[in-house]
């Protein structure tokens, strides 16, 4: 038998549409009224918070780590689920990857329609969660996310798609395993998973946009004093327009840590071009490149870094 803590957090797979076609939240969870029921599984569920997950903070995903922690060191638990809205699902995924240990399945999961619309994938993507965490070779792979019979790793998983059910996707590797209707299969496996013990998550770390034509205004409105770091998602390999790119160097200039990602889908961004606002200038002026996670997730990394007071920050954004 198999003991899994199952933590609700809201979002679609426990919302309803109403007679007006909107969705909206319930007062009671409709998955803990249809539990699935599984020989080898025993279930203990906690309705940890009832939230659509653009109002999660980085408290809530600190709390469902602290509670994941307890159930597996304290309690005896042999792995978790947790179901979560979707739009900022990957975020949690990724903050409970770099802080909880390997050992214990920790799988998060969601819906695309909500509990009574036809073709709901809510109580499908619930029990294929249920399997994954109750697999041994579920273990020891990182937090994983399960949607639409794919199993992802949650350092690379994005949302893609707007309303599709297959809209977690991982750019450029794809997903680590299926679930076939008997079988869990995992194909894939990530070279090394990192790790970051924080005892807090305090951080004011906005992400801003590089476009064509960017000047350096929307960098020259920031004040470094109220801010402790700043994720810019660039160009291409890792590129800034040249006038950004001198208002960013006012910032960096002033202690601010600034770590640079990728608009691009796929690839990983690296200091290659050496124009002015090349990558390599970047790197050169003490810009972080953050390797094949997108900027939300850098911004997840970037604000741990900070938590931990790590020596060398620049290291570990760019490991
Ligand atoms: N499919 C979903 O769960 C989207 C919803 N807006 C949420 O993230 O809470």
């Amino acid at each position: 038998m198999k003991k899994i803590l199952v933590l609700h957090t809201g979002g679609t797979i426990s919302m309803s549409e109403d007679k007006d076609g909107k969705v909206v939240s319930n007062t009671s969870n409709p998955l803990m009224t249809h539990e699935p029921e599984m020989s080898n599984v025993i279930l203990h569920t906690e309705d940890i918070f009832n939230l659509p997950s653009p109002h999660i903070t980085l408290k809530n995903m600190f709390q469902l780590q602290r509670r994941i922690l307890r159930a597996f060191f304290e309690e005896g638990f042999d792995g978790a689920v947790i179901t979560h809205g979707t739009d900022t699902l990957e975020e949690t995924a990724y903050f409970l990857d770099l802080t909880l240990p390997l050992g214990a399945p920790v799988v998060i999961t969601g819906a695309m329609r909500s509990s009574n619309e036809p073709g709901t994938d809510g109580y499908y993507n619930f029990l294929s969660a249920i399997r994954v965490a109750s697999d041994l070779t579920s273990r020891n792979r990182g937090v994983l996310v399960t949607m639409n019979a794919e199993i992802h790793a949650a350092r690379f998983v994005t949302k893609t798609h707007t309303t599709s059910v297959s809209t977690f996707q991982t750019p450029t590797y794809g997903p680590i395993g299926i679930l076939t209707h008997d079988r869990i299969v995992f194909h894939q496996s990530l070279e090394e998973i990192e790790q970051i013990a924080v005892s807090s998550v305090e951080g004011q770390v906005p992400i801003i946009k590089a476009y064509s034509g960017m000047d350096g205004s929307i960098f020259d409105l920031l004040s470094p004093e109220s801010l402790d770091g700043l994720v810019i998602e660039g160009l291409g390999a890792g590129n800034l327009p040249p006038e950004a790119f001198q208002s960013v160097k006012k910032l960096l200039n002033a202690g601010l840590p600034v770590v640079l990602t990728s608009r691009c889908f796929n690839g990983i961004a690296e200091p290659i071009y050496a124009y002015p606002g090349g990558g390599s200038e970047l790197y050169d002026a003490g810009i972080y490149f953050a390797k094949e996670i997108n900027a939300q997730k850098a911004r997840i990394k970037l604000i741990l870094g900070l938590n931990a007071h790590l020596s060398d920050l620049r290291n570990f954004i760019e490991k």
